[in-house]
């Protein structure tokens, strides 16, 4: 049966670092690679690194089952996640608090996992990982308590640990057994 999971949580959480020690775990996983409009050399996720015109581009030509703005970015999920759907895949995006509702509307089954970390470990997290500027980072932690929609089948891991630990969690949420 197939499965889909939105990754969400505030930056430097460690969305990305979860997703990729858990596909560790899991090889069958897959970790969708977004589209989005930020600067190839950003470092980061792994992600396919488009201009603006040829984001606007895609979209019309229906290239995204689903996108959304944020931090002044555009983000895309690749359209063909519909095909690894129906085909029984268990499919992790790294996807926008704000953008849940419309994220359940596209995919019916979709189930949350929110990601969570004390404010001081962000602010750390963002700092070491170096991507953004510190005006961008203070950004970033102003967004960190962003609520959740309501009436969506949201599971919460603490990442305020070791990584190691965070991982183990949701490895364990991933497990077909507790689907
Ligand atoms: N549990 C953890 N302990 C220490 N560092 C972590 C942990 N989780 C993530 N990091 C680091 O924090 C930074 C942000 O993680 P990242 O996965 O990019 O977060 P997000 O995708 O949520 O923005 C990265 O430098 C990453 O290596
Ligand atoms: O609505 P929000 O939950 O605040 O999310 C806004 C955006 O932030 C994250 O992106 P990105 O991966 O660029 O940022 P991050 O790695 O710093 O989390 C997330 O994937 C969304 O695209």
């Amino acid at each position: 049966m197939s499965r889909i999971f939105a990754i969400v949580g505030p930056s430097g959480v460690g969305k990305d670092s979860l997703m990729r020690a858990a596909a560790e775990r899991l090889p069958e996983l897959h970790l969708v690679r977004r589209v989005i409009t930020r600067d190839p050399d950003a470092g980061g996720e792994d992600f396919h690194a488009v201009s603006r015109n040829a984001f606007q581009r895609l979209r019309a030509d229906g290239a995204f089952a689903l996108d959304w703005e944020a931090h002044g970015l555009h983000y895309g999920i690749p359209a063909e996640v519909e095909l690894r759907l129906t085909r029984g895949e268990t499919v992790l995006f790294n996807g926008s608090r704000a953008m849940l509702g419309q994220a359940a509307a596209v995919f019916p089954a979709l189930r949350v996992v929110h990601v969570t970390a004390r404010p001081e470990v962000l602010a750390a997290r963002l700092a070491g990982r170096g991507r953004e500027t510190p005006g961008e980072i203070a950004a970033r932690l102003e967004r960190a308590r962003l609520a959740l929609p309501a009436g969506l089948d949201v599971a919460e891991i603490d990442n305020s640990g070791a990584l190691e630990t965070a991982a183990e969690a949701l490895v364990a949420l991933l497990q077909p057994a507790s689907a």
